[in-house]
């Protein structure tokens, strides 16, 4: 037994290069590489090895056996194909590769390996392309070094109490609770992180003190994870090699979103754009203030041109009351323009909010609100609503709501909405078919998608487009309600019967009826 004192090379001779052993794994080793790669390998000596049963997944690290090389020949290339238990080394002449061959085949057992490496010739070897992993990165991903010093590193690492590593599950950061860049510091030991596309796979090596950036479709589309190992396969300036994993502690650093996320790899995203999980009572108003009332200011006479017929249900409802009924409609948006309109065609107004309507309890006998609630932004504020419709009506008074429906198609029948979209293809200036698809909402941090007019609804949460006469081009807020969505609001109130629900034209609608006094 000898050792190489420089390198910890412990060599052990074990003179079995000729026996049946040594045989079999050469010829198990020719029919791996003939299916693996391909290549051949040779029964006289060539200027090509290949180590049959050591490589990158035995554990055997590049620079253990370029000390062994070292020593033996001045010229080589040595080929570490990533995933392999097995290597090649292209010596200069045919002499050399024979020196090598003698040297190590049968004879040496390297640190951590199981046996003594067997060495075949092959005729060629793979070229050093081919087993290189991909070394460009996910677009959107940027590595810096060193971006942190030492003495930063120390501190922090001081100041932590960590956990033995345990690897990270192949994901994506989640779209709709964090923005687009998110940041990893890491420290300790390096370490590779892997990125997945549908059939791409990039490894990243994660050196300590560096920090990693991830954004765009690196971020929305690519998963990343760390593979729970003990060492990884790196590229070094000479080719491939393994080595040891530390602990490694990482900082990730990402913030918190606002509103939708507006990607644009719709399949890896999860925005839903519910105003539900993202508008608070400030936001909601500021929300109806910019994408409802002052939207109905500017197009209120557009508007009330547009609304020629009363809905024939709506009639009905209207017919079934008594004469002398105290009706309150608690109807057009509280925009000056809108209530000019009523106030002109005889009509008591009263500009105020639906939310805090300025009547007594139990003051009038009915109450219909017809295409109103939808433009309140949260759940609470549409229940809010109702509730103040069914406070000021008299006990056994009704009331009619109407709310868009999400659906717009039912009984395999199109609304008039979606049908009218239909009949006028050609008359452009009706219809709003412009691609934009989502609206930042400055005002209020928020980024809610922009519908595009007579189609299906995709969100229950919007903006709809309204498109003057002369061309402007206005988005109002709408929530449309999903079937049954109406109702269970409805019967969250108190004091309340649901009377009838029912569908009509693109529209969720139900009859309530105020109950009698409680004793
Ligand atoms: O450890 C890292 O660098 C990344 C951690 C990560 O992916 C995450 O927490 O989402
Ligand atoms: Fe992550």
């Amino acid at each position: 037994m000898s050792s190489s004192d420089e390198t910890n090379v412990i060599i052990e001779d074990h003179k079995e290069r000729n026996d049946k052993k040594s045989l079999r794994k050469q010829k198990r080793a020719h029919h791996r590489l003939l299916r693996d790669m391909n290549i051949k390998c040779s029964d006289r000596p060539t200027q090509h090895l290949m180590i049959c049963n050591g490589g990158l997944v035995t554990g055997i690290k590049r620079e253990t056996l370029q000390c062994v090389l070292d020593a033996l020949i001045s010229k080589y290339v040595l080929i570490m194909p990533t995933g392999k238990s097995y290597c090649f080394i292209t010596c200069n002449s045919k002499e050399d590769a024979t020196c090598v061959y003698n040297y190590i085949h049968g004879r040496i057992k390297l640190p951590g390996q199981n046996g003594p490496l067997y060495v075949c010739y092959t005729e060629i070897v793979p070229s050093i392309d081919n087993v290189m992993s991909n070394s460009t990165f996910p677009p959107g991903l940027t590595l810096i070094e060193n971006f942190v010093t030492k003495e930063q590193e120390e501190t922090l690492l001081t100041t932590l109490n960590w956990e033995n590593e345990c690897g990270i599950p192949p994901h994506i950061d989640t779209h709709s609770v964090f923005e687009d860049t998110i940041l990893s510091l890491s420290l300790g030991s390096a370490c590779i992180m892997n990125f997945k596309k549908e059939d791409r796979n990039i490894n990243v090596l994660l050196p300590a003190r560096s920090l990693l950036i991830m954004t765009g479709e690196a971020r929305y589309a690519w998963t990343h994870g760390i593979c729970p190992r003990h060492s990884d396969v790196i590229e070094t300036e000479n080719g491939t090699t393994m080595q040891e994993r530390g602990i490694r502690v990482s900082f990730t650093f990402r913030k918190v979103r606002r509103g939708g996320c507006c990607c644009n790899f719709k399949e890896y995203c999860d925005t839903r754009f519910d105003t539900a999980t993202f508008v608070d009572a400030k936001t909601a108003s500021g929300l109806e203030d910019s994408y409802v009332h002052k939207v109905y200011e500017e197009i209120s006479n557009h508007f009330s041109e547009t609304r020629r017929k009363q809905w024939p249900n709506v009639t009905k409802f209207l017919g079934s009351l008594e004469e002398g009924t105290l009706l309150l409609d608690m109807g057009c948006d509280r925009s000056s323009g809108l209530a000019d309109i009523c106030r002109k065609r005889s009509f008591e107004v009263l500009q105020c909010d639906c939310l805090y309507l300025p009547y007594r309890n139990n003051s009038v006998d009915a109450v219909i609100s017809i295409a109103v609630i939808h433009h309140l932004s949260t759940r609470e504020r549409r229940r809010r609503a109702i509730s103040e419709m069914v406070r000021v009506l008299r006990p056994t008074g009704k009331c009619l709501i109407y709310v868009w429906a999400k659906e717009q198609r039912k009984d395999s029948t199109d609304s008039f909405y979606l049908k009218y979209g239909k009949k006028s293809k050609d008359e452009t200036e009706k219809i709003d078919r412009s691609e934009i698809s989502h609206e930042r909402i400055s005002e209020c941090c928020l980024t809610l998608p922009v519908h595009e007019n007579r189609t299906n609804f995709v969100h229950s949460d919007m903006l709809v487009p309204w498109k003057k006469k002369g061309g402007e081009r206005f988005l109002r807020y709408y929530h449309v309600f999903q079937e049954d969505e109406l109702a269970k609001l409805c019967m969250e109130v108190s004091a309340v019967m649901i009377k009838e629900v029912y569908y009509d034209q693109g529209n969720w609608c139900v009859i309530l009826e105020k109950c009698m006094k409680i004793a």
